[in-house]
């Protein structure tokens, strides 16, 4: 098969590997995609993003009149992800970047319906937004219960599409080092990414995520929405809608709006491509 094109970026130190496939080339299984996101036997990333036309892909054809292009999310376990807000701003700037869409408004496909994106130009550096859609609690309030590192803390089930829980911490450090993943009871089936939000001020969160087939990551899109619905649910409202929300490797912004959908701007940077010679079609 002919080497697939791809793109290294990051919005906010959440780093993906973009694969350019417009035609859904790449036979991608879950170990091709390990070796992939792993960072001595691959490119290395937090996740893995292809780039396919919706009219090429089985999955996203039904979007093919309303959307030029499908986000294949996969995380670095092999596992498929359901939507990605950081992996939306990265694939809207190597789109445009790289000449595949023009900047403005962008519809981007995902495995949970349609998302729009506004971009401002075709730099390989700058903020983007993207339009989450309405996230929701299903289960109701404090719902689960997370535990790390010898504690625990009641915990909101949020729904960006992609499963989350938040617990509201006292000091970001209580949780420890991540480096296993928090349990969460009773344990959602199709597993959780979970966020420690600390309330800095209304309107101001900062958190640390530990997310469902990565590991902790140093920012999470999804993760920065679900932890403003919880809060915004607990009445730290600021007047505007607008939160800020600092993680490790950046900070994001989002903003709820009137209908109680959110958008999540911050930065990107596309940092290097190339071609993939191994691994794409293991
Ligand atoms: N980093 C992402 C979320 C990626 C998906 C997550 N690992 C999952 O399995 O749901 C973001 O910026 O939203």
């Amino acid at each position: 098969m002919a080497p697939i094109p791809f793109t290294k970026g990051n919005g906010a130190g959440n780093d993906f590997l973009v694969l350019h496939d417009p035609d859904d080339r790449a036979d991608l299984t879950p170990a091709s995609t390990a070796l992939l996101c792993d960072r001595r036997t691959g490119i290395g990333a937090d996740g893995l993003l292809r780039a396919v036309r919706c009219a090429r892909s089985p999955e996203a054809h039904p979007y093919a009149g309303r959307a030029t292009w499908f986000m294949d999310y996969r995380n670095p376990d092999g596992s498929l992800g359901e939507m990605c807000g950081n992996g939306m701003r990265v694939l809207a700037r190597h789109l445009t970047h790289h000449g595949h869409s023009a900047p403005g408004r962008l519809t981007l496909a995902t495995r949970v319906g349609l998302r729009t994106v506004d971009i401002a130009d075709a730099e390989p550096t700058g903020d983007v937004t993207v339009h989450m859609g309405q996230p929701h609690l299903p289960l109701g309030d404090g719902a689960l219960t997370v535990t790390a590192d010898g504690r625990c803390w009641p915990a909101r089930y949020v729904d960006v599409g992609n499963p989350h829980a938040v617990a509201f911490v006292d000091d970001l450090a209580h949780p420890g080092s991540l480096a296993s993943p928090p349990a969460v009871t009773p344990r959602p089936p199709q597993g959780v990414t979970v966020e420690f939000v600390r309330v800095l001020a209304p309107g101001h969160l900062s958190l640390r995520v530990h997310e469902r087939g990565v590991g902790e990551t140093p920012a999470c899109g999804t993760g920065a929405c679900a932890a403003v619905t919880a809060a915004h649910r607990t009445g730290h409202r600021p007047r505007d809608g607008k939160y800020r929300v600092d993680a490790p490797g950046g900070t994001l912004h989002v903003r709820v709006l009137p209908d109680g959908s959110h958008t999540l701007t911050g930065p990107t940077v596309l940092t290097v491509s190339g071609f993939l010679t191994a691994h794409a079609d293991a």
